[in-house]
């Protein structure tokens, strides 16, 4: 990993990720989305970086994303896009009305709460481990879908997609569900023809350039671009 000082070059804040997860895919769309240049620090969570001593300084958790800004260290995704907001306001991530924002954060959670902690690299090791090799898998695929039934149905029921998740702006939801449904497709194979909805804002995320700049394979540390 590379040297971890503790504050970031002043105007410029310096973000800890992995190509590969998720978590660290949600805030770099935050932070592309917002227009924010930052600096690419990457952590190798094969290789145990998330464990070093300087890291935990960071995220004391021993996850990515961190992102130093400053004086501000912020050990979490979610805290990461809330700061964001609060500190970068335009173009806004959360809407004004509160119902329309109350769900944005309802499903931001799902994917946060309610499907990645539960198929986390941490969690999938132990279950290769302890219940057997290769276990894994069906796991991460019943949690996926469950959490996208969920997703797909409360949408519909609210009415409330357009182009995006929750209307015709790039919200807090996209920046959650664009992560957790790419990685559905490209690594646990979901047939996504059960979620017609999220199936089509896959399709927009993927022409979003936000998005498509923080796409895993557009990373530094990504294998195909070393
Ligand atoms: N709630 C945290 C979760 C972070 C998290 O689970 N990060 C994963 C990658 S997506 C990680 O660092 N896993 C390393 C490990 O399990 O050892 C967030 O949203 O930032």
């Amino acid at each position: 990993m590379a040297e971890m000082e503790g504050t970031a070059k002043a105007g410029r804040p310096r973000l800890y990720s992995y190509w590969r997860s998720s978590c660290s895919h949600r805030a770099r769309i935050a932070l592309n989305f917002k227009g924010v240049e930052y600096e690419y620090k990457a952590v190798n969570l094969l290789k145990g970086e998330q464990s070093d001593p300087e890291f935990l300084k960071l995220n004391p958790m021993k996850f990515v994303p961190a992102l130093v800004d400053d004086d501000a260290v912020i050990g979490d995704s979610y805290a990461i896009a809330l700061y964001l907001e609060d500190k970068f306001p335009n173009p806004p991530l959360l809407p004004q009305d509160p119902k329309k924002k109350a769900l944005n954060h309802q499903i931001a959670n799902i994917v946060s709460s309610g499907i990645q902690p539960l198929h986390n690299l941490t969690v999938l090791r132990f279950i290769d481990q302890k219940i057997g090799a290769g276990e894994s898998v069906s796991w991460t695929q019943q949690q996926i879908e469950r959490g996208f039934t969920a997703i797909e149905n409360l949408i519909q029921l609210k009415g409330c997609a357009g182009k995006y998740a929750t209307g015709d702006e790039v919200q807090l939801a996209d920046v959650f569900l664009a992560p957790q449904i790419f990685a559905a497709i490209e690594r646990t194979k979901i047939d996504m023809s059960n979620y017609p909805t999220l199936a089509r804002l896959h399709d927009e995320y993927m022409a979003h350039p936000a998005f498509q700049a923080a796409l895993p394979d557009r990373q530094p540390d990504a294998p195909s671009s070393t």
